[in-house]
């Protein structure tokens, strides 16, 4: 054990193979990235030198030399842009995390560039072993040979050659990678990477550049079939709209692709980034806010961040900038598509509608722009939500499905605007629009209409006491109390309310038919604890001939009433237990022995 005094300090040691290791083969998701790398870096190179020499046009070659039994195939990567002095080569190329591009000086700033780590060259070792580059610096001196080796070694000699400004890097390939090697492959990802880059690329001695250096997005007089016609050669899909995206200083601009049918909401949307014209990545999803997740976007940006990886953006304030003038600019179109287009916002909505109601619910401000826009069903049709609180002083709704079909056509009759928000998201938007717009809103159901119907007069009521009475009786063991009123229409029976209580006493019993002898003592105790008074109630229409007949008539009607009160549950969509079934087959027995 060595002796270490109490307070000794010492320096960290780096095991430099282990560092190039990690940073080579383990930063980058995939390998494919070393020529994202090479591509940045001549971009970078070529702006330096524009930087000195006003107007300097730039180009890239990319060359391949095949293998043959003895010796690998090799990359050939050239630009012509500012490359290296000796001096250079030192500090930069041969010190990890040291970039040129971190200088700020007069004629450069941090924003120019798109590097910044100085670490993205060691990316090339996921495919070699070796890096050569030959560089010239356009500031003068030597051409220079640089050798770096994934041990963290390296030689650099000067040449005596005299090369024009610029940098050639050479990648041997190492076993294993021989995909990267293949002339098609390379061409498709030159094209891939670098085809918006703004100077030509060549490949090998090739005079049509691989690369467009433009796309439509990144003009701002491009029409939206142009842009249609765009999506549709990078994604495939035929988009339901293409809206042109652009921040206030024109930094970022880009389009965002509407999609055709409504996404899985369990899944990010991702986005094509380009960065300075480079593609950084296709699976970005932080540049715009998450209710956008109904569009696909392609964008070109000037001021993001990347992190060192460059599959991701850093979460700054730029990108926060950025995502919420995005966002605007979606928004925006959403407003123009109401306001000029509504039929297409119709379809939009249609295609989309859980997704934006969804939204809607959590942001507030997409909720103003989209909540006028969102059809209801109402008991007058479908309706929009400013139309109904045109036409009430309270906005009344229905939460419960089931509860609303009972009830529309009984509350159409009655003239009453009731909204149904038994769907997805609908009972919280109903409350948020009346919240947000200060309307009245209440949530109404079965009992709501039933305390509203007319009343018997008071000879009618004499006249039908004892009906009446009998019903009371025959329900007690349903937990019902039977109702008398008048309403329309008038070829409704019944209207059947079924309160919490029941409900879940009723829930139980259906449980309690088919659950094994534990199961059931378990809900029995369930039901024990639930107390037996309800406020269900069984409301019969004095207007409808049946009932009128019913109250008419003397003797024991005990079966008439339960068979009612079955058909109120049918039509209300109740499930029936097995009392309530053997009331149906009873009544038809009886029914065929008369
Ligand atoms: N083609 C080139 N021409 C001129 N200089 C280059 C070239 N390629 C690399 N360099 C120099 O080598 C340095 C390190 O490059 P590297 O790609 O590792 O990092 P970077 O581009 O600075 O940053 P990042 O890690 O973000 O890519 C650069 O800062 C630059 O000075």
């Amino acid at each position: 054990m060595p002796n270490t005094p109490a307070d000794s300090s010492f320096n960290f040691q780096v095991n430099l193979a282990g560092i190039i290791d990690i940073l080579a083969n383990h930063l980058y998701s995939e390998e494919k990235v070393f020529l994202r790398e090479l591509l940045q870096n001549a971009t970078d190179a070529i702006t330096a030198r524009q930087k000195i020499e006003d107007g300097f046009v730039g180009q890239v070659r990319l060359d391949l030399i095949p293998g043959d039994g003895d010796s690998p195939a090799q990359i050939i990567f050239e630009d012509n842009g500012v490359g290296l002095t000796e001096e250079e080569v030192h500090l930069f190329l041969s010190s990890i995390g040291s970039s040129s591009k971190k200088t700020v000086n007069e004629v450069t700033s941090r924003e120019d560039f798109i590097g910044q780590f100085g670490i993205g060259l060691l990316s090339c070792f996921m495919i070699t072993d070796e890096i050569v580059m030959v560089t010239r610096s356009a500031k003068g001196g030597s051409a220079l040979e640089w050798r770096g080796n994934a041990d963290g070694s390296y030689k650099i000699r000067q040449l005596d050659l005299e090369l024009e400004p610029g940098t050639r890097v050479y990648l041997r390939q190492k076993a294993g990678v021989e995909k990267f090697f293949q002339a098609e492959f390379l061409r498709k990802l030159v094209k891939y990477y670098g085809d918006l880059l703004p100077f030509p690329i060549h490949f090998a001695e090739e005079a049509t550049p691989l690369n467009a250096g433009d796309a439509p997005f990144m003009n701002d007089l491009v029409s939206s079939d142009e842009l249609g016609r765009y999506g549709i050669e990078q994604f495939r899909t035929q988009f339901f709209d293409a809206v042109p995206l652009r921040t206030s200083d024109g930094t970022t601009r880009g389009v965002a692709y509407i999609l055709p049918y409504a996404p899985n909401p369990a899944e990010k949307t991702t986005h094509k980034v380009y960065l300075k014209r480079m593609l950084i990545s296709e699976k970005i999803d932080n540049v715009l806010p998450d209710w956008a997740f109904f569009v696909k976007c392609i964008i070109n940006t000037g001021n993001l961040r990347p992190t060192a990886s460059r599959e991701s953006f850093y979460e700054d304030e730029y990108l926060k900038q950025t995502r919420q003038e995005l966002g605007d600019a979606l928004k925006n179109y959403l407003k123009g598509l109401a306001a000029n287009r509504p039929d297409r916002m119709r379809q939009l909505i249609s295609i989309h509608l859980a997704t934006l109601k969804g939204l809607a619910l959590h942001d507030d401000e997409f909720f103003d722009v989209i909540v006028d826009h969102l059809p209801f069903k109402t008991t007058y049709g479908e309706m929009l939500l400013p139309e109904v609180a045109r036409q009430t002083d309270t906005l009344r709704h229905v939460p419960d499905l089931d509860e609303y079909r009972q009830l529309v056509g009984v509350a159409s009759a009655q003239k009453q605007l009731v909204v149904c928000s038994g769907y997805l998201y609908d009972n919280q938007l109903v409350a948020k629009y009346g919240q947000r717009n200060r309307i009245p809103v209440q949530a109404v159901n079965t009992s709501h209409f039933i305390q509203h119907f007319e009343d018997l007069t008071v000879a009618e009521r004499e006249a039908t006491f004892d009906f009446l009475q009998q019903a009371d009786a025959a329900l007690h063991r349903f937990q019902c109390q039977a109702v008398l009123r008048k309403f329309e229409p008038a070829n409704v029976p019944t209207i059947y309310y079924m309160d919490d209580r029941t409900n879940f006493n009723r829930s139980i019993k259906k449980s309690r038919e088919i659950a094994t002898d534990t199961f059931a003592s378990m809900l029995d105790s369930l039901s024990g604890s639930v107390p037996s008074v309800s406020n269900s109630q069984l409301c019969l229409n004095y207007r409808h001939p049946l009932i009128q007949r019913l109250a008419a008539k003397t003797g024991d009607l005990k079966l008439e009433i339960e068979i009612l009160y079955v058909q109120a549950l049918l039509l209300g969509h109740h499930p029936l237990n097995n009392d309530e079934l053997d009331i149906l087959s009873n009544g038809l027995l009886q029914l065929m022995d008369r």
